[in-house]
């Protein structure tokens, strides 16, 4: 299946090369677009350079910093409108093995055909190294909170790593999604759940990058936490509306 891989940038000059390279060796087969949001270190031309050297390789440059979401549903509309099957999610940092692609792209394409093959952490066999217990208490604490507020019944839904089925994703109203930073993979997640999408977990190792830094904030957090809790709300008053009328409850 036509496959590609978008890798979204943020100041990733140190990182993007290996990243690149790791993962052209481990998925040769995979076109890679990196969507640069104008980062000042020159990680837009580096990437062009790749680009120049490897046919297999795409830049989409954008004005400024959006945020992840605002980046990733720019690639996605650049793979849909060039008839992608297969669209994956990946960190520039390395954090994301590579080598471990072959195994969610063959999850992606059994014969179940997921919708999304989401990379868990939070799943047996999943794992995260040089991670702060901080860190690691507040994606757990996310997910858990995620899971009780909107129901979505997977164990990383914060995670970046991940396979979408293009099919799936033309189904969905991408043009809405105001998600900026990595509550966007919620909001992903849930829009698959919702719409009736066969979602699989598979565990992965998530590697604290080594290099270059996270752009993780509060203010990510923040927004992560009320648009979550309004999601929810919101979702829950829906279904409670549902089931006073006697019809069925919506996911
Ligand atoms: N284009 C663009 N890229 C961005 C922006 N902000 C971050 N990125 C890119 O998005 C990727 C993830 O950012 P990191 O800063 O490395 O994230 P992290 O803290 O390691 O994030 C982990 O947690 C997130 C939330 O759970 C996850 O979404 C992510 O996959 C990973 O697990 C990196 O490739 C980074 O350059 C932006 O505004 N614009």
């Amino acid at each position: 299946m036509k496959t590609l891989v978008i890798i979204p940038t943020y100041e990733e000059r140190d990182a993007l090369p290996r990243t690149l390279a790791r993962t052209r060796a481990a998925a040769p087969e995979a076109d890679v677009l990196v969507v640069d949001d104008n980062s000042p270190d020159g990680t837009g031309e580096l990437a062009d350079a790749a680009a120049a050297a490897d046919p297999g390789v795409h830049v989409l440059h954008r004005a400024g910093k959006e945020g992840l979401g605002r980046a990733y549903v720019a690639g996605f509309a650049w793979a849909l409108e060039r008839g992608y099957d297969l669209v994956v999610e990946m960190d520039a940092d390395g954090s994301h093995p590579p080598e471990q692609l072959p195994l969610l792209l063959e999850r992606a394409q059994l014969s179940d055909a997921p919708d999304l093959v989401l990379g868990s952490r939070w799943v047996p066999g999943g794992a995260v190294v040089n991670w702060p217990g901080r860190r690691e208490a507040l994606s757990r604490g996310g997910n858990l909170y995620v899971r009780l507020a909107l129901g979505v019944p997977v164990h990383d839904a914060t995670g970046g790593y991940r396979v979408y089925r293009a099919a799936t994703l033309r189904r969905l109203p991408l043009a809405e999604i105001q998600s900026q930073g990595y509550c966007f993979q919620v909001d992903m997640t849930w829009r698959v759940h919702r719409a009736g999408g066969h979602i699989v977990e598979m565990p992965i190792t998530f590697v604290e990058r080594a290099e270059g830094r996270s752009k993780m904030s509060r203010q990510i957090v923040l927004e992560a936490l009320w648009r979550t809790t309004a999601w929810g709300l919101a979702h829950r008053g829906r279904q409670l509306r549902a089931l006073l009328t006697g019809r069925r409850p919506p996911r």
